[in-house]
């Protein structure tokens, strides 16, 4: 069953090996432990609904608690102190584009906020609810996750819009197809949550974005049934398909996705490199993808990053023979990792494997082989329960993302992690702070941060201090060249942060695509942008 105040499957659980909590005492100080509100407790807070009864909304209180939040860091505390803030008045669970229609004309009838919910993974408070007076009935997409129609001419499988990762590809692979769509959420987040946030998925450099790979699909909006036909390109004015990308459910419900699969490749692998230093690493990550060498994936951590990882990787045996050979050719303190996911036909694979070594080995790059990389594969996608290890050890743990153009990379990483590092020195608190490059173009790439601090002396002073650290990364991403956000979207925490980059017009346009589709703004309130702020555009 999926944990009510965490990540994922409440019977799977990581621990921190000793290295890892040595690494980070010595770091930033012991962890400090805080307590963990009872399930029975909240539901106990849960105030009466204010909906009138309707069949296929429920509720109950523990139903209502369990779309109460997402996955900040925010939420995070909000779910282990008890103090949640508002829960929706009801969920429900539809079946099909039918009852979504109803339960849309439900909403116009009883004047209900609405929240679409994909799997609740958003790490932007998205999902999380506001009281501005009105009900609000949380409409949870999870039971529309079939395959309904595969056109292999075409390639483009049709999928219930509450599909999540692991269904998507265990419904494709028997027909020899994946979508390759791998965000590290991969096992909770669903089709029409990737499409509504613009999500992005580890294996990009391959299958792209979600905005590549979503051809079309039907929304079920306050104002009808808008259908979006899936046609190869064209240059009929502007895309509608583009406006659902990244609407965050303003647009309405998203209920179908069509999207362009890929037959599964001959062959894939992950292989790991270790650069010198970040200069050459850097470089030849913006080589390798401007000269289009065919990778799935590139991920190149920083010299804090490579060497956080190996200590929390346990094994300090084995890792110091690594480190005694990387040491022999030259790559010691200051270390970068580059992992590099190797994905086509047989043929491609050893061209582009043959590229790659000819081209990182005149950055200084030394090639260690498959071993690690491929553990990284294995793992990538329970890595989110290591926030849970480190509750328990006492620490909070956060991550940033942004995009911009490589001549603007290292600035803008450094100003990010300086901010945080230092943020909470006039507290005395110290902040560890790693970064690697998650997604590459040939004009730049993404920068995903992670930071970790031990806890406050209670939950309340841990928001606050995460409150501070977010706020003021955020103001230096908006205000040296980068995006607010390259992939967890917008949500409620991002709003403040998104007029810097689409400027009023660009505000305005997004507001009134919104207007159109949903006049009585019912949809979404607070996520993207204000509720019922007519005058700021
Ligand atoms: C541990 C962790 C790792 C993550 N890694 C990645 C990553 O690698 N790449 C990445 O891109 N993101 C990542 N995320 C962020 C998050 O998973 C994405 O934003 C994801 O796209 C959200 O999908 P969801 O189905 O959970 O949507 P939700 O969180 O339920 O909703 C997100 C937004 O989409 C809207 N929405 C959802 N479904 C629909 C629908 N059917 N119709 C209309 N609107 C809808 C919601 O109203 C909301 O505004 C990560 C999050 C976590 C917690």
């Amino acid at each position: 069953m999926r944990r009510w105040n965490g990540w994922g499957d409440e019977q799977f659980s990581l621990s921190l090996p000793d290295s890892g909590q040595d690494f980070l005492s010595d770091r930033i100080g012991p962890g400090r432990q805080l307590g963990n509100a009872t399930l029975e407790a909240v539901c106990d807070q849960v105030p009466a609904s204010r909906l009138p009864e309707h069949p296929a909304i429920h509720t109950d209180a523990e139903t209502r608690v369990r779309h109460a939040r997402g996955q900040s860091l925010e939420d995070w505390l909000a779910m282990r102190s008890g103090d949640f803030g508002p829960f929706p008045d009801g969920v429900a669970f539809p079946e099909s584009g039918d009852m979504v229609r109803e339960l849309l004309a439900f909403a116009k009838d009883e004047d209900l906020h609405i929240i679409p919910y994909g799997g609740g993974t958003s790490v932007a408070g998205h999902i999380n609810p506001v009281d501005h007076g009105r009900p609000v009935l949380t409409i949870d997409m999870g039971r529309m996750n079939r395959l309904l129609d595969l056109d292999e001419d075409s390639q483009i499988a049709t999928f219930g819009a509450g599909t999540p990762g692991p269904l998507v590809e265990s419904q494709l692979k028997p027909l020899g197809y994946t979508l390759g769509h791998f965000p590290q959420s991969f096992e909770l987040s669903t089709l029409g949550g990737w499409v509504a946030s613009r999500s992005s998925g580890q294996q990009s450099l391959r299958y792209g974005r979600i905005e590549q790979l979503f051809a079309g699909g039907t929304v079920e909006s306050p104002e009808g049934t808008l259908t979006l036909p899936t046609i190869p390109a064209s240059s009929a004015g502007p895309d509608v398909r583009e406006m659902v990308l990244g609407s965050e459910g303003h647009l309405g419900l998203i209920t179908e996705v069509k999207v362009r699969v890929t037959p599964i490749a001959e062959r894939e692998q992950f292989h790991v490199l270790f650069f010198p230093d970040w200069e050459q690493a850097r470089t030849a990550a913006r080589r390798l993808v401007q000269q289009k060498i065919q990778l799935s994936m590139l991920r190149l951590s920083n010299a804090t990053e490579t060497e956080t990882q190996l200590a929390l990787a346990g094994h300090p045996k084995q890792i110091g023979l690594l480190e005694t050979f990387l040491g022999w050719r030259g790559v010691a303190d200051g270390k970068c990792m580059m992992t590099l996911g190797l994905t086509g036909s047989k043929a491609q694979y050893s061209a582009a494997l043959k590229q790659l070594k000819a081209l990182t080995k005149s950055y200084g790059g030394v090639y260690t082989g498959t071993y690690l990389g491929n553990k990284w594969a294995e793992k990538r996608f329970t890595m989110p329960y290591l926030r849970e290890a480190l509750w328990d050890e006492g620490y909070a743990v956060d991550t940033l993302e942004t995009a911009t153009d490589w001549n603007n990379v290292d600035h803008l990483m450094h100003t990010i992690e300086s901010t945080l590092r230092d943020g909470l020195a006039d507290e005395g608190k110290r902040v560890h702070v790693f970064t690697h490059l998650s997604h590459v173009y040939s004009q730049g790439c993404s920068i995903y941060t992670t930071y970790v601090f031990a806890n406050g002396d209670d939950h309340d002073t841990t928001r606050r201090q995460w409150q501070r650290l977010k706020q003021s990364a955020s103001e230096q991403i908006v205000h040296n060249g980068g995006t607010i956000s390259h992939q967890h979207g917008v949500g409620k925490d991002h709003a403040p942060y998104l007029p810097v980059e689409k400027g009023a017009l660009g505000m305005a346009l997004i507001r009134g695509l919104g207007r159109t589709l949903d006049p009585d703004q019912r949809l979404s309130p607070d996520t993207l942008y204000a509720w019922n702020d007519k005058e700021s555009s």
